[in-house]
């Protein structure tokens, strides 16, 4: 399914196991209403009224085994409503979850030994522990040998960097450190399964660099499929090859990077620098037709020796756009930049 709409996306039946499957997937929260006026706060502790927040509404899609996605939406959009469902810490209130085939509500144990969570505003280590004794105390909670723990940790800690802080209690870690050593937790004891909720949230840009770099080896050499929340697009472009899109609680677009781009139709600027010089229609005319009329590109600026002209390449093909540039000089480099994805976005998020 490559749409943006703003129904639900009907779920995909895998052939073969899938990592992740999600079938109508709801969740509203009751909240009470706050009485106004004078002595609210008590009368509140009385009242029966209630308003429901449908945070998320019908979602279903598949996950392979493997896949590296990204889950994306505007503030208060559902995403971590639907991690906290998809790893069994929240209860739907319809639709059902299985990872690897397992329901994460009805079988929790044995869910959880598939599965690593790192929830990027919060951390599962111990706060006034060194890390290496958090890690010894999860080790002991999943019951990884020794042989494995320091296997795991030797190769975590050179990805990672993590022997800068292994005698640091957590709460002394700077934030970038603090990433590291909960994805480092999260993945002690070898779970098939990786969900993050904005693991690069607050990071500068080396701790974003060495955390998607790590992310990347365990997705490409160890095998793991992973689910990613973001507010950062560069996540998303380096790191996933699929892209769901959530707002307002429903799922409205879920596909490759690639796909989004094209649906939304921005277009790619293509600069082209010719040898020696170029032929084009008059002095401030923006737009250049086609030979045989069959589409039009605008130019968005241009020097002696070169021509930037903007496409929307679902409309035209980059080998016709150069073509036509062809014929009005001998082309020396071609350069092309596609839209910004955070423009993109801007638009999917309306
Ligand atoms: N425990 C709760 N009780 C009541 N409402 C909640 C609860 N948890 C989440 N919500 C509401 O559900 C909606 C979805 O929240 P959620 O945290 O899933 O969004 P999000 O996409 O993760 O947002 P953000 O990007 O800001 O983290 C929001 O309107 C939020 O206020």
């Amino acid at each position: 399914m490559e749409t943006i709409s703003s129904r639900a996306v009907p779920t995909v039946q895998a052939e073969r196991e899938a990592a992740i499957e999600a079938v109508g997937l709801c969740k509203s929260f009751k909240t009470p209403v706050v009485a106004q006026g004078r002595f609210s706060g008590i009368r509140s502790l009385f009242s029966r009224e209630y308003t429901t927040k449908e945070a998320v509404r019908d979602i279903g899609f598949t996950v392979e085994k493997g896949d590296f996605v990204g889950y994306i939406g505007p503030n208060g959009a559902g995403k971590s409503t639907t991690i906290k469902m998809l790893t069994g810490i929240l209860h739907p209130s319809s639709g059902s979850v299985r990872l690897a085939g397992i329901d994460p509500h009805r079988d929790r144990l044995r869910c959880a030994s598939r599965l690593g969570v790192v929830f990027g505003q919060r951390s599962q280590l111990w706060w006034d522990l060194p890390v290496k004794d958090s890690y010894d105390i999860l080790a002991h909670m999943y019951g990884v040998c020794d042989a494995d723990k320091a296997k795991r940790l030797g190769e975590f800690a050179e990805l990672l960097d993590l022997d800068e802080f292994w005698d640091t209690p957590v709460r002394k870690l700077s934030l970038g450190q603090r990433m590291r050593a909960d994805i480092a937790a999260a993945m002690l004891h070898d779970p098939e399964l990786l969900f993050l909720d904005e693991p690069t949230i607050g990071l500068d840009v080396n701790a974003k660099r060495n955390i998607r770099g790590f992310l990347k080896v365990l997705n490409e050499e160890f095998g793991k499929t992973i689910l990613l929340t973001t507010h950062d697009m560069d996540d998303i472009e380096q790191l996933c090859r699929r892209v769901m899109v959530i707002g307002g609680g429903r799922l409205t677009y879920d596909g490759t990077v690639e796909g989004l781009r094209r649906e939304i139709g921005l277009p790619t600027e293509i600069k082209v620098t010719y040898r020696a010089g170029y032929v084009l229609p008059r002095q401030g005319d923006d737009l250049i037709i086609a030979a045989d009329s069959s589409f039009a590109m605008r130019i968005v600026s241009r020097t002696e020796s070169t021509l930037t002209v903007e496409v929307n390449r679902q409309d035209v093909r980059t080998m016709d756009v150069l073509r036509e540039l062809g014929q009005r000089g001998e082309i020396e480099d071609v350069e092309m930049r596609e839209p910004d994805f955070e423009e993109i976005i801007r638009r999917v998020y309306g």
